[in-house]
């Protein structure tokens, strides 16, 4: 198939039931394939122009603009001028693509071209993120909202939101412990896709085991019955947790010995077998990634093993200085979160027959605090850091692993990470300072 014919039937496309315009790169020759790194300064530009998402799927760079409030016209003028205008600003190496770009929108056959196999839902998911208040749980929504439409991503938990929160799309109150509750929800919102993010971490957990096996084991119970019962599409993610001691360590396989020695690492184990269980005897949908520790800026972890390395940011640019409660030598795999996120919603997104497994790991950097503390001080040389190890959890991360084995998640449904230690670094450190900037403006 030639690019163009490609190109035509793949490249742009135009979603009119979300306004959406999604746009692909496949690879343009084989002197010069478009990868996710090949493609560098096209999506530079086009991430930093426009809101978008950026997906890759095989040897496709996926991007989509949304334009929720516009007319349909507008919509798709302006998608094309985005287009045209990344094309004209991102250098060599996509003249193919320019020449294409320019032929497509000409003709209106363009806009009733069949959508990519991997957007074929013809109405979006109703989405319902439970303990959304976290780490992670805002920050998926957004991205989610972007994709299907604000009204039709829900967050939940039992904190009361910030008012930010709050203003960006819909919140109630949901305690996962409540099956009437929970159950009520569901039906009342028409859900579809149920993420299941509630949970008790790593280091609150040994400090309380009794509520996180409330919550972790007993409140997944109640989860998996409502995702069977409403045929609900469910993610629930796992952890390097779910490994322990006697695992392979680096990297840990997908299918190995799992004995952890938490109760976090119990509960995520039992919820990877009982919701591979239920997929296999009652048909659920059920989805689950093993996370790294995650990384963000704008969300503070909730009480976890990994929780040093977003703290270190914090403290590196507000005071220069840092106590660590791991040992420097502590290695473990770790993720930016928009890799993590992004993630989670291609695998949400692949089709069912593509998945050979029900629980995949995700990889992409692993350091210990010293390489860490090294390349932040390669931007803020002045930090300093000193260690005071906390017994319990360095405990517990030294019976987890120090990279997981993730080439099942990269063959099935085409994930790849873009972050690796000097890009998180870089980009941590620049989205702390000017989130410090703003602050003080105000
Ligand atoms: N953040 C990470 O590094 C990481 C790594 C691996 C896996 N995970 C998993 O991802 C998920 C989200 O992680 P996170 O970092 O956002 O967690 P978090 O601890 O920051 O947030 C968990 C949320 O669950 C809510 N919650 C507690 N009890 C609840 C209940 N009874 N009903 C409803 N909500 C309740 C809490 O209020 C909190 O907002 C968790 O399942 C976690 O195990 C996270
Ligand atoms: C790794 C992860 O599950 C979480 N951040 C914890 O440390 O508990």
């Amino acid at each position: 198939m030639s690019t163009e014919m490609q190109l035509n039937t793949y490249g742009l496309y135009f979603e009119s039931l979300n306004r959406m315009f999604v746009f692909s790169l496949p690879s343009l020759s084989s002197r010069q394939p478009i990868t996710a790194r090949g493609s560098a300064p096209l999506a530079t530009r086009l991430l930093s122009l426009f809101n978008t998402t950026r997906w890759v799927k095989e040897s496709q760079v996926v991007f989509s603009f949304c334009f929720p409030r516009l007319t349909l016209k507008r919509c798709a003028t302006l998608g094309m001028q985005c287009l045209r205008g990344a094309v004209k600003h991102a250098g060599s190496g996509v003249e193919r693509l320019t020449s294409a770009v320019r032929g497509f929108g000409s003709s209106s056959q363009h806009f009733r071209a069949s959508p990519p196999p991997w957007c074929t839902d013809a109405d979006p998911p109703k989405v319902l993120i439970t303990g959304g208040l976290g780490q992670l749980g805002v920050g998926l929504a957004k991205l989610l909202r972007r994709r299907f439409g604000k009204n039709n991503v829900i967050l939940s938990d039992i904190r009361k939101p910030p008012s930010h929160v709050d203003h960006n799309g819909p919140f109630i109150f949901s305690d996962i412990l409540d099956y009437k509750n929970l159950r009520e929800i569901v039906v009342n919102n028409n859900i579809s896709w149920l993420v299941h993010y509630s949970a008790v971490l790593s280091a609150v957990g040994e400090n309380n085991v009794a509520l996180a096996r409330e919550v972790n084991i007993t409140g997944l119970h109640n989860i998996l019955d409502i995702a069977t019962e409403h045929g609900l599409r469910l993610f629930v993610p796992s952890t390097i947790g779910a490994f322990g001691p006697s695992s392979p360590r680096d990297p840990a396989p997908e299918l190995c010995v799992q004995r952890p020695r938490t109760i976090y690492g119990v509960s995520k184990v039992h919820a990877e077998l009982m919701g591979e269980y239920y997929h296999h005897r009652y048909g659920l949908d059920f989805r689950c990634l093993r996370y790294p520790g995650i990384i963000s800026a704008d969300s503070q972890p909730g009480g976890g093993t990994t929780d040093y390395a977003v703290q270190i940011f914090h403290a590196a640019v507000k005071t220069g200085r840092f106590e660590c409660n791991l040992r420097g030598d502590t290695r473990l795999p770790m993720m930016y979160i928009d890799d993590c996120l992004r993630a989670t919603l291609e695998f949400l997104e692949a089709p069912a027959a593509s998945l050979l497994g029900r629980t995949y790991n995700i990889n992409a950097t692993s350091f210990t605090p010293r390489d860490l503390v090294r390349e932040i001080q390669k931007g803020l040389p002045d930090l300093e850091v000193t260690y005071n190890v906390d017994p319990i959890r360095q405990a517990i991360a030294d019976g987890w692993p120090m990279a997981l084995e993730d080439t099942a998640a990269r063959r099935d449904w085409g994930w790849k990470h873009e972050y690796g230690l000097s890009e998180l670094v870089r980009t941590m450190l620049t989205h702390i300072a000017t989130g410090n900037q703003l602050a003080q403006t105000y």
